[in-house]
């Protein structure tokens, strides 16, 4: 048996932040469930524990506008077990000045040092950009997904593009002056090829693994009444970059961009033979995306042996009962760890814990006060 390091947030304050001037938070090691009304702030809380892990708001909000309104700076302070002992992180943001963060009063001089120690993984009603916005956001996933246990990946990718955008310029100023200069064009075909098959062979090895436990977890959560397929497309199981680019060279010239490369990448989201962005009900594309989540919690647990933080913003919502029951049985077994959920309705939390056995907290949130539950 796998002994995974225990790690949960024990107490959480806020200053300033977002719609918070105060709050603070005594959280159950299991099971924490904010409830209220919309605008309430449940929202933020989770924003707040995900600026822990990530140094960043999950949403791209720059932290400045993060601040209270009419105040000046805001604080977010966690006090965390891992491995049984106490870490204290601290995340500042003063206007007009540099982010601090801390973690144990010792100040991070680069926050890439801090990514790592304390793995969340959010689920949040944004993410269906994942299925509606363009490939880029589902290459972002990927490259996330990589790029928390492989260092080289990132430094890879951004030799890619920057080699990438010097080919479109070329290709461009040759169509603008109307020649064709092959050699240097083909300096700039070594530095993609090079870079592209190793980014490509980690994209494969990535949803080689996530996949099946997508699957699974979708064919759980539905109760078997979908078939569910996620596919990764790429340029490259036609054949190589260098004999991609190659036969490319007159569309290339034509487009005056290079239409060939792990630039393209996508994933295909599919719902027995139909696409999930045109045709899957809002609550299939709910279990769809949770199931990606849940999927994405078990990578990061196999390959950092740590159980993220499980952050659930309005799960639940869209899904009928029986989803409902089999997502929350999943959580509340013993293979996730710490898990924070938000819901507008009080009804629905409570009918969902009413089986549940382990610790859990119900906290009321309104206009940015907090009160647990008793
Ligand atoms: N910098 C800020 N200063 C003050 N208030 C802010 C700031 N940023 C966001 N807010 C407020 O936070 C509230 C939104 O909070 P949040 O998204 O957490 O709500 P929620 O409880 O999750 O709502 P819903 O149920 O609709 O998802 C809004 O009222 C918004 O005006």
């Amino acid at each position: 048996m796998i002994n995974f390091v225990s790690m949960y947030l024990n107490k959480l304050t806020l200053l300033n932040f977002k719609n918070y001037a105060s709050a603070e938070l005594d959280l159950s090691p299991a099971i924490n469930c904010f409830v209220g009304d919309n605008g309430a702030g449940k929202t933020n809380l989770l924003e707040a524990v995900y600026y822990l892990s990530y140094c960043k708001s999950c949403f791209n909000i720059p932290d400045q506008q993060n601040i209270r309104q009419d105040d000046h700076f805001f604080m977010i302070d966690g006090v965390f077990n891992i491995r049984d002992e106490e870490e204290k992180i601290v995340c500042g943001v003063q206007e007009g000045r540099k982010k601090k963060f801390s973690r144990n009063k010792k100040e991070y001089q680069r926050l890439s040092d801090h990514i790592g120690l304390i793995p969340v993984v959010l689920s949040t009603p944004s993410d269906t950009q994942l299925i509606h916005d363009g490939s880029e956001e589902r290459r972002r996933l990927v490259n996330t997904l990589i790029s928390t246990h492989d260092r080289s990946y990132l430094q890879k990718l951004i030799d890619y593009n920057k080699a990438l955008e010097q080919r479109n310029r070329l290709l461009k100023t040759f169509a603008e002056q109307n020649y064709w200069d092959e050699p240097s064009l083909e300096m700039w075909d070594e530095a993609l090829y090079k870079n592209a098959m190793p980014i490509f062979e980690a994209r494969k090895n990535l949803l080689e693994k996530l996949i099946p436990d997508f699957q699974e977890y979708y064919n759980y959560i539905s109760g078997n009444q979908e078939e569910v397929s996620l596919q990764y497309k790429s340029d490259l199981f036609d054949g190589n970059l260098a004999d991609l680019l190659k036969q490319n060279r007159k569309p290339d010239q034509l487009a005056r961009y290079t239409t060939k490369g792990i630039h393209r990448d996508d994933l295909v989201f599919m719902i027995g033979n139909r696409n999930v962005k045109k045709t899957a009900s809002q609550g299939q594309q709910k279990t769809y995306l949770v199931s990606l989540k849940f999927a994405q919690f078990d990578l990061i647990k196999k390959t950092m042996n740590k159980k993220p933080l499980l952050l659930l913003d309005d799960v639940f919502d869209k899904l009928d009962a029986s989803r409902v029951e089999r997502i929350i049985s999943l959580v509340a077994g013993d293979s996730f760890g710490q898990i924070f959920i938000t819901d507008a309705n009080k009804v629905r939390i409570d009918k969902v814990l009413e089986k549940v056995t382990l610790d859990f907290r119900i906290f009321s949130v309104a206009n940015g006060q907090i009160s647990p539950v008793e």
